[in-house]
């Protein structure tokens, strides 16, 4: 299925990599790190397969649903916490090893979990955070795999705010890596948009040292 062709007339199929440069963080950028026929085969076999869940979070004592659906895999098969709400954790699929195992031949770490995040829409997205807390989010590698709908990815600096904010476009098949002290310094994210897109799936492969 041809639903995201990237059939642009100056547009190749090469894997771009794109280095940026931020005080106090790594961030790279890989264009084309899956091609347009493994792209289109993992998109449809992850919204079809991935047992999707509805988080809700608890602000002043009510319960909200999350703005987007998850589902957590990993190297173990037992329920975790995460933040302030409790997810199934489940054992990596085929597809996901697939996917695993090609970022892992290009950055030399063996990542122990994964998110996924389903953005059904525009009205889904993520706030500002910064992934994990405390010492955790000092050496963290997180390899963030995008397919679907391009949407924003935005970095802030998180104390200094003359500091230019990024604005990334992250676009079917491309490889986002955050390295270092990028948690620790700079919060991300992907916000809501009110044109009519379609849907969005990102896979973060977490890695902490
Ligand atoms: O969807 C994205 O690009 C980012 C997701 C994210 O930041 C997260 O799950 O922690
Ligand atoms: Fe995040």
């Amino acid at each position: 299925m041809d639903l995201f062709n990237q059939g642009d007339l100056f547009s190749t199929n090469e894997v771009r990599k794109t280095e940026f440069d931020l005080p106090g963080a790594d961030v790279i950028l890989f264009e084309n790190f899956f091609s347009l026929e493994e792209s289109n085969r993992l998109f449809n076999n992850l919204l079809k397969h991935t047992p999707w869940q509805q988080e809700q979070i608890t602000i002043h004592g009510k319960n909200v649903d999350y703005p987007r659906l998850t589902a957590w895999y990993g190297d173990v098969s037992k329920d975790i916490q995460y933040t302030n709400t409790k997810s199934k954790m489940h054992v990596w699929n085929a597809d996901l090893l697939f996917i695993k195992e090609r970022i892992e031949q290009e950055v030399h770490v063996n990542f122990t979990r994964c998110l996924l995040n389903y953005y059904r829409d525009g009205k889904d997205s993520v706030d500002w955070h910064q992934d994990y807390k405390g010492a955790q989010r000092k050496n963290t590698v997180i390899a963030s795999v995008t397919f679907g709908a391009t949407r924003p990815f935005q970095l802030k600096h998180t104390t200094q705010k003359d500091f230019k904010r990024l604005d990334i476009p992250l676009a079917h098949g491309s490889l986002l890596l955050m390295q270092g002290a990028t948690q620790e310094n700079w919060k991300h994210k992907v916000p809501k948009t009110s044109r009519q897109i379609p849907p969005r799936i990102n896979l973060t492969f977490r890695w902490v040292g």
